[in-house]
């Protein structure tokens, strides 16, 4: 298998965020210390007129030139774009901490429900009276953000956030967020990575359908599911468009989901970090651009940047990061989470009467549940693995998404039990289980943030991948494995202090410290890490903190 460069559109048609002279420029200067931040500006202009603007400058403009043409055309100030947000579902003491008796998980738990207010935004009405001068996305409803440099929705973090904020009571605020991802589909066909238009020509994980499955699981909104259903198809219509091929393996063809991106030059909210390292190590144009897709394509996956999409010259994951191969990747994530929306939508399908449908998207799920049980599934590790389409080979490497299936369901109920004892072996004598701080997204040490960093959604589908096979060994590892993260995160906790830090990742190694490593510095907020705090004091309660 060997991807196909092709003329590709820019990452988004702004010739201010997407591509062109301006962004060139400023993202080279390195003006901000975060590329992500000039990308974040509103523009006081239009863009013509910041064109010609730009045209008027000397050539190799100084910084000090860059800075006053900045100020002239560019606003700094974020609050233009969204304003903070109080939503009408938010109560003081939710419902679900009445029966935390233990001091501290009360507290983290009454710290996270005031962050929901912190992180709560809606779009201005000058966003939506004039949304070219704007990277942000105009959305309809109020929304959740993970916090930090992140002022805008992720489309995967929203899972976990609606999970904590359905445990919350916040019914109205996740119908509200599920809706912006559903009105983008409508809109952009895909739901972009992020709600900004240099996002565009890349999604993330899809989680629509499972978003819908929780939410339709705590209120039966069957109204909601018949109005949504048929953008929740076209978003699968991207996915199948898009990102599945049939592969080949050992002569037999199998249907497989792969990450991916639509479009040519560096990321623009990380320009100058993928054109340095393109044009330091490759030569021409189209290795330049190759180098370009495989990383969009690893911020499509969310694992960016990670070992787990690292081919080098002998087929291993072995660094540097332009090693980054993610399109030859079929991940196991992804085609488990390709199966599960088929299955949710045969389930939603019946629901609204249409047996016909079920039965039609049963027989999708069972294309993909072959690919799993065959290709994916390795019957002599008894674990799902990557597979590296390039040399067509399995990677038996250990990466916390080879669980993934686990939580998805993606076996036959018969082996339930089966694959409940391989995982439980598995996460034993891989090591993963050594680390104070939690499970790693992997073992090894690149220093980028998908390695060796503990992530809360990971331990969210773990946990819940293991309880839901229905084995005991399983189902009391997912316990121990919860109350090592909750009480890794509660280590760093003090009680009474002004506020509490909750951390986009964590340390394995150094129990609730933050993970330090990757291309920007760790987040605080968090969003997924506050909505899988809540799922997990909600879940075990009190026996979170006994020894
Ligand atoms: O700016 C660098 C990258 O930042 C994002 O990725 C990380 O944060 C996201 C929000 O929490 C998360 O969804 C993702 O898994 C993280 O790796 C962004 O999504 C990337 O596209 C971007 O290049």
């Amino acid at each position: 298998m060997k991807s196909e460069i092709k003329n590709l559109p820019p990452p988004c048609d702004s010739p201010i965020w997407g591509y062109g002279p301006v962004l060139d420029t400023i993202q080279k200067a390195g003006i901000f210390s975060d590329s992500k931040t000039f990308v974040d500006l509103k523009l006081n202009h239009s863009e013509e007129k910041i064109l010609e603007n730009f045209k008027k400058l000397p050539d190799n403009p100084s910084h000090a030139v860059l800075l006053e043409f900045i100020n002239e055309n560019f606003c700094r100030n974020f609050h233009q774009e969204m304003t903070t947000w109080t939503p009408d579902d938010w109560v003081e003491e939710p419902e679900y901490l009445e029966s935390i008796k233990d001091e501290k998980l009360l507290y983290i738990g009454r710290q996270i429900n005031t962050k929901w207010l912190e992180l709560s935004r809606k779009c201005s009405s000058e966003l939506a009276k004039t949304p070219e001068k704007f990277s942000k996305i105009h959305l309809p409803y109020g929304f959740i953000i993970p916090g930090g440099r992140f002022r805008e929705i992720y489309y995967w973090d929203s899972y976990w956030i609606i999970c904590g904020l359905l445990i919350s009571k916040m019914t109205a605020t996740a119908n509200g967020i599920i809706g912006n991802l559903l009105h983008q589909v409508d809109r952009f066909g895909h739901v972009p990575n992020g709600t900004r238009i240099y996002y565009m020509r890349r999604t993330q994980p899809p989680y629509l359908i499972p978003m819908m499955a929780k939410y339709i699981e705590k209120t039966t909104d069957l109204k909601f599911l018949a109005e949504s259903i048929a953008t929740m198809e076209r978003e699968l219509d991207f996915f199948e468009t898009h990102r599945r091929i049939d592969y080949t393996w050992e002569g037999r063809r199998y249907t497989v989901f792969h990450f991916g991106s639509e479009s040519s030059g560096p990321r623009p909210e990380s320009y100058k970090e993928d054109l340095v390292e393109a044009q330091e190590n490759f030569d021409t144009i189209e290795e330049q651009e190759e180098c370009y897709m495989h990383k969009k394509a690893a911020a499509e996956s969310g694992w960016d940047f990670s070992s787990r999409w690292y081919i080098d010259e002998n087929g291993e994951n072995k660094g540097p990061l332009i090693n980054t191969k993610t399109c030859y990747i079929a991940p196991t994530d992804l085609n488990a989470l390709m199966y599960q929306n088929y299955r949710f939508m045969a389930r939603f399908h019946r629901m609204l009467g249409s047996e016909e449908k079920g039965r039609f998207y049963d027989g999708k799920s069972g294309d993909i549940l072959r690919s799993l049980n065959e290709l994916f599934w390795c019957s002599q590790e008894h674990m799902w693995f990557d597979i590296d389409m390039l040399n067509n080979k399995r990677r038996y490497y250990f990466y916390a998404s080879n669980l993934f299936p686990l939580w998805a369901e993606a076996y036959e109920p018969f082996r339930a039990f089966h694959v409940a004892k391989c995982a439980v072996n598995y996460l034993h004598r891989s090591g993963a289980l050594n680390h104070p701080g939690g499970i790693p997204a992997s073992l090894e040490h690149t220093d980028q943030q998908w390695d060796y960093s503990v992530w809360a959604p990971l331990h969210h589908f773990i946990i819940y991948g293991l309880k839901k096979t229905g084995d005991e060994q399983a189902i009391k590892l997912a316990k121990k494995i919860t109350k090592k993260f909750v009480q890794a995160i509660l280590s760093n906790c003090t009680i009474n202090a002004l506020s509490t830090s909750f951390f986009e990742k964590y340390d394995p190694d150094n129990p609730g410290r933050p993970f330090d490593g990757g291309e920007y510095s760790v987040q605080v907020g968090f969003g997924w890490t506050n909505g899988v705090l809540v799922d997990f004091i909600n879940q075990y309660g009190d026996d979170l903190t006994k020894p």
